[in-house]
């Protein structure tokens, strides 16, 4: 009797109608699971061991059995502990989207790569949106730059374009990648994330002031994934099929137009959905509000290029106006979420190296930095045959490369695998237009506070400055006075108004009495000693 009563209760089941309505009320992330239901009526398949072994209905306990004999148990139990892999040392926290480029305007007049040529044509893409500092499972509502890692899967290999949500970067000296990012990340011994580490940073690294200002701007806190510019910063070179050469600067430019989050907002928000940047991308694509980004070059003729009065390949700096034309491409949309994030979006490895013919890219020193970085971390996060993982695989390749860990697809079966070899094993093409010189870049080191000045006077609206005096004075109240002054003279130096300001919002910040601390609610019964009901015989 006790027992088809506990049956009952566990086959609960609602009308067609009460579900229904609640498919109608709830958003997609919500209706993820009700919705495979509806698409697999009955259970998939035979429940099996990752050997393929069918599963009994027995081995699903192992309460009253020889436990260590179910192989189901061991198989499930073994795998569970190695399911993590190395999370991304920057941009841990993201997520991925499939979808399409589209070019919309003829640019063959200045690169031959296949991908950017012919109107209409389409290319497969696979982009990861991502949070600069967070570790993996971090709050999207965090002021940090955001990125948007594109690859596209065109007929000449594969095209990765890694962009941030600024249109400058914090450094030009690829040395620094480490130190900016043990600096913008938690503390080793609180773990907590540490302002002092980064304005120690910023102060000791100058260079790092105008980026510092785009974050602590308006800039720095876009409100969701979807309303914000993407910009791959570097100066690309680019050339036709005639090897006449431009430099470029592409932007990937919103069309949900631009939106930001205050500081007290994001708190609201952060503190019931720390994962509305996700929540929200990936809602739009279910609903068919498919996000889609204008892409674009900024364009410097080979002339031109040599008689700028700025250096046009520095990163810590926005190319001046007049001296570019700005050229459209085509766009990018995104109207497919993946089926699995870990096997798209943890699985993906982006690399700036990942060039085709028409865009040799950029020769700047951070980029040749970056060019073994991401090689190298992928290697180790994924393995060294991270480019034939089904999200990586380019539509086409014929390599020397063999073995390794798995996936080696199907390891160039008994083709020669040395290289060059008399029995037909794969043979490079010759590119009659590929420019043979490239230039070589004279990186000054002095580091030039006037494209931040700039930005404070120029760029941004008084509102928007007195917003970036307040979060840097907020960020600034936890750290230590004599780094606190550090940063009010090189803000100074940067510019007056904004060293002013800073200071005297610091002073007014520091008299302010601390918050109250949060209610809390108290324990008053005892919990340790046994409140089950008394035992009767
Ligand atoms: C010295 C300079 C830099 C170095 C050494 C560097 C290194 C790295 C590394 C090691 C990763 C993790 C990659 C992975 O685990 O797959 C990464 C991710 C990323 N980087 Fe950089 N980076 C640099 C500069 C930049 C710049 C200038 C940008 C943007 C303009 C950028 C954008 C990104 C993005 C968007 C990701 C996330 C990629 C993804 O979604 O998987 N990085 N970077």
């Amino acid at each position: 009797m006790a027992e088809s009563g506990k049956r009952r209760a566990n086959h609960v089941t609602c009308s067609e109608h009460e579900i229904l309505e609640y498919l109608n009320r709830t958003e997609p992330a919500n209706r993820q699971l009700c919705e495979f239901k509806l698409r697999h009526p009955k259970p998939v398949g035979i429940l099996t061991t990752s050997s393929g072994k069918l599963v009994e209905l027995r081995e699903t306990t192992t309460l009253n059995s020889d436990s260590f004999s179910n192989e189901y148990f061991i198989d499930f139990l073994t795998h569970n502990d190695a399911e993590r892999i190395p999370e991304r040392v920057v941009h841990a926290s993201g997520t991925g989207a499939h979808g399409y480029f589209e070019v919309t305007h003829d640019v063959s007049k200045y690169t031959k790569a296949e991908v950017f040529n012919g109107v209409g044509k389409k290319t497969r893409i696979f982009g990861r949106f991502s949070n600069a500092a967070q570790n993996l499972g971090g709050s999207d509502l965090v002021r940090e730059q955001k990125g948007l890692a594109v690859k596209f899967y065109t007929r000449e290999g594969n095209l990765d374009l890694l962009c941030i949500n600024l249109p400058v970067f914090f450094y030009r000296d690829p040395i620094e990648f480490g130190h900016f990012v043990h600096s913008s990340k938690r503390n080793p011994r609180t773990q907590l994330f540490d302002p002092s580490l980064r304005w120690d940073y910023v102060t000791k690294r100058p260079d790092n002031v105008h980026g510092q200002l785009w974050v602590q701007s308006d800039f720095g806190l876009p409100n969701g994934y979807r309303k914000m510019n993407q910009f791959p910063i570097h100066t690309y070179e680019i050339n036709n099929k005639h090897g006449d050469k431009y430099y470029v600067r592409f932007n990937f430019i919103s069309n949900q137009g631009i939106e930001f989050l205050s500081d007290e907002a994001a708190a609201a928000i952060g503190s019931r959905d720390p994962d509305y940047f996700k929540r929200d991308l990936y809602n739009a694509i279910e609903n068919g509000n498919y996000p889609s980004w204008n892409l674009e070059m900024d364009l410097i003729t080979l002339e031109e290029i040599k008689k700028l009065d700025y250096d046009p390949f520095d990163l810590t700096r926005l190319w001046k106006k007049g001296t570019y034309k700005t050229i459209p491409i085509g766009r990018i949309v995104f109207n497919q979420n993946p089926d699995n994030q870990f096997r798209d979006n943890e699985l993906s490895a982006f690399n700036p190296g990942n060039l085709v013919p028409g865009i040799p890219g950029p020769m700047d020193n951070v980029f040749r930095g970056r060019r073994s970085s991401y090689r190298d971390t992928q290697t180790h996060r994924l393995g060294i045959n991270h480019n034939r993982i089904e999200i990586n695989k380019p539509l086409y390749w014929k390599v020397y490369n063999r073995d390794g860990y798995a996936p080696v697809r199907e390891n160039m079966r008994d083709a020669p695998n040395y290289y060059p070899n008399s029995f037909n094993g794969p043979v490079p093409y010759v590119d009659p237009s590929r420019p043979n010189s490239r230039f070589v870049i004279y990186e000054p080191n002095a580091v030039d506070l006037e494209p931040a000045s700039e930005f404070y006077n120029d760029f941004l609206t008084e509102d928007q400055r007195q917003r970036l005096v307040n979060t840097t004075v907020r960020s600034l109240m936890p750290v230590p006075p004599d780094l606190q002054k550090r940063v009010i003279r090189l803000y100074t130096l940067t510019d007056v108004d904004l060293g002013t300001r800073v200071a005297e919002g610091l002073k007014k910040a520091l008299r302010m009495p601390p918050p109250p601390p949060p209610p809390v609610l108290r324990l008053t019964q005892h919990y340790k000693k046994d409140k089950s009901r008394p035992h009767h015989h």
